[in-house]
Order: C-alpha cells, then structure tokens, then sequence
C-alpha cells in the first residue's frame, strides 16, 4: 500500500508594503496591525523608521518578527529576505511561533521592489509556502509630486502598484498644495492606471481594500481574474492617453501600461517564445507582467502568469474560467519600450505577422523559424 502524500499547506499570503522616504509606510502599517483581524501576521521590516513600530505590537509580534539588516537596495537584501521568510516557517513549522495567516513585509524608502518580489517568484522552497497578495505602494500627497520628480526608484515603487495609499491629504491646506496634488493624481493615472488608489485620510485604507490584491477572492478563495488584472483600467488609461505628447525627460513618461488581449487560442510553443524573447531582448524594462491565457492546447484550463522583469513566477492553471471572459489577456507595465514594439512581437508568435515590419518579416522569413510561423 502506498503510503498517502502529504497535503502541502496553502500558500500564506504575502504583501509587499513600500513607498518612497517619509510616505507614511510605517504608520499605515501600525494602523493595519491595530486591527484584530491582522493579528496573526507575521512581520518582516527592512529597516527601523524614524517613528518605528508601535511599541506594544513589537512586543506582540516580537517572536514573529524579524529585523532586515538596514542596507536597504536590491541584492543585499535578497538573503536576509529568504533567511528571514525561512526563519519564521522554521519557527511556525516547529512550532515555537503560532501560527501566521499572512506576512507583511515592509521596504525601505529607497527600495527597488523588483528583488523583493523576485525572491517570493523564484525561490524554490519559498514559492510554494508563499503566495504574493499584492504590491502596496504609499504616496505622500505633499509631497509625492517632487518625489516622482527626483526619484526613478520612486516612480517604479508606484507603477508596480497592485494597491496604491495615498497620505496626507489633510495636510492640503492652500491652493499650492492642492495644484500640486491634482498634477500628482494626474501622474498616478498614467504611471499606475490598474492600482486602486486609496485615499488613508478618508478611512480608505482599510486592510480588506489593502491586503488581498491577489488573484483569489479571499473570502470564496475562487479566483477573480477580473479584479487582479483590472485590465479595463489600464485600457482607458491607454485610450486616454493616445494622442498625448510626452516629456521624455520625466521618469514616469518613459513607463507605459498597456494590454494585449486576443479571442485566439495561444499555443503552449508561441507563447513561450514569446515570453522568452521579451524577457531576454526587454526583461529590465519589463517591470510587470500579469495575465491570464487560453491555451491552444487545454483551452478549458487557463493559465496565469505573473512575472517582474526578467523573472517570471512558475505559471499556474486554473481549474476553469472564473467568468464569461474567456480572452487572453496580458497586461504589461514597460519602461522605455514602445507599447507597439512588444503587441507586434505578440502578433508576429500569435501567427499574425505585419509583413511591413522588420519583426515580421525576420519570423517568417527565417528559415530557422518553428514552420508554424514560416510563410
Ligand atoms: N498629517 C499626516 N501625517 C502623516 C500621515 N501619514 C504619515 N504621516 C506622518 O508622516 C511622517 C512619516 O511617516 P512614517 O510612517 O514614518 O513614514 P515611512 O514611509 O515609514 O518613513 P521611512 O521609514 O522614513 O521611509 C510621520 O511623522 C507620520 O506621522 C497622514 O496621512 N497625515
């Protein structure tokens, strides 16, 4: 008799809490941790702030929580990220923490979120124990316009946004300020068009607005494709957007949002080399990926892909379609790469060629193109 499998427990849900210097990270985060609902989350901080964690809840989450060392960009963080998100399964697993519903993990103002999420896409082990719940990006409304200004690592914090929290708005007292924020929701619209934005002064941010950006309903666990790729924001946005020049000297004009979407059935070859092309020739200009394909090959069974620059989460198939959609739909956020360069790519694997484009052409005029695409 074969002896059963173990069932491997479901993925805890983990949320990724970032925001440029001074946004507001650290007091959204005592204020969600203030609510009973959260009391089991485990807490993982890359650096001490000005104002810290509310004392008591240190102390309610001492054992779960784990102090990043303070280098605060990309790869040095990479390990203390995986030790510490080891850490605390060795402790929960074994039994000397209780158990944690969901980690919230909160960066330092100057931080490149991709590394971070790379970690919770790639690590062999830590994929499976944890699943992403959405990317949380705090926006100071003073001053989050000059921000965006001076900062490209804060203009990526925004565009890669699942959630994003806007602060301060009661500190919009004179009409300076407000000019200046009406200009920072102006630039949010274009830099971020498929993150909810929440406003924190008006209650808005509540941890059931803020912490489940994931795929799954998690109150039903079924997944609701529409709400997670919130595709038809990003189409409005790019329709309102068509036609407008740009500054091509502000960080945000050069990043883009856009979607591809097709009634056609994918083939499982096409859209790896697809995928494999833009992220080998665009990968650090790909600075997310989300998307939901038909398959040529298992039509019924969608499959999701959720990538970061050149790192793509292992691709997942639903059981079925959530809904009447049944489209593939990718949506994409680039930066210095035209919209058109990639929908064309997309077209060129999809065996749609634009026999007037050089992309075209070299696909279907190479002799060491697959046959499917040859002419
Ligand atoms: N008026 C007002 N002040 C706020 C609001 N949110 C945060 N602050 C204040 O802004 C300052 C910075 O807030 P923090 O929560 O420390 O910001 P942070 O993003 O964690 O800061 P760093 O850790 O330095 O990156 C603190 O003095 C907060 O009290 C808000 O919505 N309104």
């Amino acid at each position: 008799m074969t002896e059963p499998t173990p069932r491997q427990p479901e993925p805890i849900p983990v949320t990724l809490l970032t925001g440029f210097l001074g946004a507001g990270k650290t007091t959204r985060l005592n204020a969600l941790l203030a609510d009973p609902d959260l009391k089991d989350t485990a807490v993982l901080i890359n650096e001490f702030g000005e104002i810290g964690l509310d004392h008591l809840l240190v102390q309610h989450f001492d054992d779960a929580t784990v102090l990043l060392a303070s280098g605060c960009l990309c790869c040095t963080v990479r390990g203390d990220l995986v030790e510490g998100l080891e850490h605390l399964l060795r402790r929960m697993d074994n039994g000397v923490i209780p158990p944690f519903r969901r980690v919230m993990i909160e960066t330092t103002g100057l931080a490149d979120p991709a590394p971070i999420l790379h970690v919770l896409m790639m690590h062999p082990y830590l994929v499976m124990r944890f699943r992403l719940a959405g990317v949380v990006t705090v926006v100071d409304a003073v001053n989050g316009l000059a921000t965006l200004d001076a900062h490209p690592e804060a203009v990526k914090q925004v565009a890669i946004a699942d959630r994003l929290v806007v602060t301060k708005t009661d500190l919009l007292d004179t009409p300076e300020r407000q000019a200046g924020f009406a200009a920072l929701q102006a630039r949010l619209d274009l830099l971020a068009p498929g993150a909810v934005r929440l406003d924190a002064a008006k209650g808005e941010a509540t941890p059931a607005a803020l912490l489940d950006a994931g795929l799954y309903d998690p109150a039903t666990k079924i997944p609701d494709v529409r709400r997670w790729l919130n595709a038809e924001a990003v189409e409005a946005a790019e329709a309102a957007q068509r036609g407008h020049s740009h500054d091509a000297n502000r960080h945000d004009d050069r990043i883009r949002a856009f979607t591809v979407a097709t009634e056609a059935l994918v083939p499982a070859a096409a859209l790896d080399m697809f995928l494999e092309l833009v992220r080998g020739m665009h990968g650090d200009k790909l600075l997310r990926l989300k998307g939901i394909v038909r398959l040529a090959e298992d039509p019924a069974r969608p499959l999701v892909l959720h990538g970061v620059q050149h790192v793509l989460h292992p691709p997942s198939q639903l059981a079925d379609w959530p809904d009447e959609d049944r489209r593939t739909r990718l949506v994409m956020i680039v930066r210095d790469v035209e919209p058109a360069v990639i929908r064309r790519l997309f077209d060129a694997f999809m065996g749609l060629p634009a026999p007037d484009q050089p992309d075209g052409r070299a696909l279907t005029d190479n002799p060491l193109a697959p046959a499917t695409l040859r002419r």
